[in-house]
């Protein structure tokens, strides 16, 4: 990696950049990809298929029996972790469905908040470079909980994981449907395709662009979940090979995938970079891994505020505290999708099975956005009741600021009501 000492301020904003594509680059390539679905619906994705898998589909659907079948072609090692992986995750987004608490703001006055699953989600799983059937569980046991009625999955991958796992989550239809051509069927519909209220899901920048494009025509978004990446602060205490394995972790996403390392110790950043030109060697997807390696920096600074201000500045999807105070500057982290503390708690755990959820936002947008959770799947809708001691006590408000709005029917609502009083 490259290593940065001490870089002036004015520095850190280039520095921090992510290796993106220009965005009027990348709209204007899926913007046709819309349009092509938009017109010519099923027909449009086959052609789009082609044309970016090199797949020749007669159908788009999984059918039943596929799904029904994947389990027998997984090893039973491979079904018990993800069983495992269910658990922890159901048991951890189990807990983000809270019973309604009703507030009685005047006597008589009653308001809470009704939790109820969005009818229809649409939930993206990546596929292109490796089939990452984890996600069915990320945004499929939310769904569940949530209790979405109808639960469609596109992927470009046919994997027997992905379909396993969809079945286990109880997705209604699955199709073999990638890249920005899935997220428009999902959102306009086509004959085989549903069409959705809300899109969920990670992807490449076509995926994460066609989404941003879609939701200004009314179809909700979870968020901007892009190319992945992780920052490490890491100090003496941390193990060079673990920091290594855990930048690899990320880095082998995809060449747009970009890793940060900020250390208050040059010699822990010199030994990180031996012991990740080791590991590198020994990794399937090694040119990947070093492409995104190739945008990625170590940067040495003088102090631990210092790196907690470049750590915020950068909002990064993980952060790993690899530090002996892991827990105090955790609590001065405000901008980040998913912290994780300490030597023994690497990134690919929250990745598959601890139970938090790895759809985070990606590109600075940590700043704004949460990660995936049961409330991206539900719709929270507000309900009042009141009794007629409630209008006695409330009336004469709504009434002095509805005349003084000089909205009459708003205040005569409330007055007929006073009047007719038992
Ligand atoms: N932020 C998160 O929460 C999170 C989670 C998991 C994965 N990810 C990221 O998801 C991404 C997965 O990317 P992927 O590419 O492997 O799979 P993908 O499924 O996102 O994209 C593959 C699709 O992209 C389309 N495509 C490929 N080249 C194209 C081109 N030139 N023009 C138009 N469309 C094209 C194809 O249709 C293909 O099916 C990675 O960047 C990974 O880092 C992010
Ligand atoms: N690290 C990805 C989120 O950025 C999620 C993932 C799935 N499989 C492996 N990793
Ligand atoms: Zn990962």
């Amino acid at each position: 990696m490259n290593i940065i000492p001490f870089p002036e301020r004015e520095q850190w904003p280039a520095l921090l950049a992510r290796p993106v594509l220009e965005a009027k680059d990348i709209e204007a390539r899926v913007m046709p990809v819309l349009e092509q679905v938009k017109n010519e619906g099923d027909a449009g994705i086959k052609a789009l298929a082609l044309k970016f898998d090199k797949l020749e589909l007669t159908e788009l659907a999984f059918s039943e029996k596929a799904i029904a079948e994947a389990g027998d072609k997984l090893d039973d090692a491979l079904k018990a972790a993800i069983g495992q992986a269910y658990e922890n995750v159901y048991k951890f987004h189990k807990g983000q469905l809270q019973a309604p608490e009703k507030v009685e703001t005047m006597p008589g006055v009653t308001c809470w908040r009704k939790s109820v699953g969005i009818e229809k989600v649409g939930i993206y799983i990546p596929g292109g470079s490796a089939p990452l059937f984890s996600t069915v569980l990320m945004l499929g046991i939310p769904a569940q909980i949530a209790g979405c009625k109808e639960i469609v999955l596109c992927t470009p991958s046919d994997h027997p994981a992905i379909l396993y796992a969809a079945k286990l989550v109880g997705v209604t239809k699955a199709f073999r449907i990638g890249g920005a051509q899935a997220i428009a069927a999902m959102a306009y519909g086509t004959e085989s395709v549903p069409k959705v209220y809300k899109i969920f899901g990670p992807g490449n920048q076509y995926v994460t662009t066609a989404k941003m494009l879609i939701s200004k025509e009314g179809v909700a978004i979870d968020m901007p979940a892009g190319p992945s990446e992780v920052a490490i602060f890491a100090d003496d205490t941390a193990l060079p090979c673990f920091v290594a394995a855990d930048l690899l972790s990320q880095a082998e996403h995809g060449a747009d995938s970009q890793v940060l390392l900020v250390s208050t110790s040059k010699k822990l950043l010199a030994s990180v970079n031996i012991a990740l030109a080791e590991q590198l060697e020994a990794l399937p997807r090694k040119e990947l891994a070093s492409q995104a390696m190739a945008n990625s920096k170590a940067i040495l600074v003088e102090t631990e505020e210092e790196a907690i201000e470049i750590l915020n500045q950068y909002a990064a999807e993980h952060l790993i505290l690899s530090i002996a105070n892991a827990e105090a500057v955790m609590e001065k982290i405000y901008n980040a999708g998913s912290i994780f503390l300490g030597n023994y708690t690497p990134e690919s755990c929250g990745d598959y099975a601890s139970g938090t959820n790895h759809t985070l936002p990606t590109n600075g947008y940590a700043r704004a956005y949460s990660g995936v959770s049961v409330d991206s799947f539900v719709k929270k809708i507000t309900v009042q009741h009141i009794t007629e001691e409630g209008i006695r006590n409330i009336g004469p408000t709504v009434e002095a600021m509805a005349a003084a709005e000089s909205l009459d029917a708003h205040k005569n609502a409330v007055t007929i009501r006073l009047k007719n009083l038992l």
